[in-house]
């Protein structure tokens, strides 16, 4: 792993790092912030996927959860959002498909099967890499949270492995992709055509047959402009409802999509992951 940059920031260090990744089949940035009480121990982490034209760096530029990361003695890890370095023809024609826009899914289909593989990625790959280069990150302590593509990728992650992210929430989450055109688009090209491979990768099928023990936590600005026709929140509700799955959901009046939201309501966040992590 190479250290790109790193700086003192609340007590503790926010770093910028890139490694060697098979999963994505070339080199992959992440950023990660170490609390002041990582110099003592073991501390939870909490990992956080960004949505669409996103990169590593997003997050901690935009979101200002340091300085509540530092108080509760909380690592955040972000990871990009997509290979960079695969070279895979026709990535980067269009925002919503291909560079910055890797849907946290594994692709079946060629060309994209050779690095677009996000799932495994943020899964197994980046964990090992947390576990060889931070010995304070606390792996059996983790939780997952993402906003919009990425908080399509903490639902249906933590729905899949509720024993490795043990508290789950997400930002304006897109929560049932084989219904919205951003996830149609995105499926159809990686996945296939034939629908009965998405199921695994939308979250609203996936809380029907598996459940996170944990209340999953959903903030939602009203008037974001993808809300109603990309995600959809009530379909991921009714789902939980009828699987008995908890979901705590929090329509924020007059709130839009981007990054003033997430920084108004990151808070709450930090505290909903900690309350279960350092419980
Ligand atoms: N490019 C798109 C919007 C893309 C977008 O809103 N991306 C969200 C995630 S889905 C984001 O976090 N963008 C980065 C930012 O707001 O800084 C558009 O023009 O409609």
């Amino acid at each position: 792993m190479e250290v790109l940059s790193e700086h003192r920031a609340f007590g503790g260090k926010q770093g910028f790092y890139r490694h060697a990744s098979t999963s994505c089949n070339g080199s992959m940035k992440f950023s990660l912030y170490q609390p002041p009480q990582a110099e003592a121990g073991k501390v939870p982490v909490l990992l956080y996927l960004s949505g669409l034209t996103c990169t590593e760096e997003t997050f901690m530029i935009k979101a200002g959860a340091q300085r509540l990361a530092s108080e509760l003695g909380m690592m955040l890890v972000t990871c990009d959002t997509s290979p960079r370095d695969a070279a895979v023809a026709g990535e980067s024609d269009s925002w919503d498909f291909g560079l910055a826009a890797g849907f946290y899914l594994d692709a079946t289909q060629a060309p994209w099967s050779t690095a677009y593989n996000m799932y495994s990625y943020v899964v197994k790959e980046l964990p090992a890499v947390l576990a060889a280069n931070f010995p304070a990150a606390d792996l059996d302590r983790m939780g997952l949270f993402g906003h919009s593509m990425g908080g399509h990728g903490a639902l249906t992650i933590g729905l899949k492995h509720p024993e490795q992210f043990k508290s789950v929430s997400a930002f304006a989450p897109i929560v049932a992709p084989s219904q919205c055109p951003w996830g149609v688009k995105a499926f159809t090209g990686y996945l296939g055509a034939d629908q009965s491979a998405w199921a695994a990768y939308d979250a609203t099928s996936l809380v029907a047959k598996q459940q996170h023990p944990q209340t999953i936590l959903i903030d939602q600005g009203t008037s974001d402009k993808f809300w109603v026709e990309q995600l959809k929140t009530e379909l991921f509700v009714e789902a939980c409802q009828k699987a008995g799955q908890a979901v705590s959901v929090n329509l924020r009046d007059g709130y839009d999509h981007g990054y003033y939201f997430i920084s108004s309501y990151i808070d709450d966040h930090l505290r909903h992951h900690a309350g279960i992590l350092k419980g």
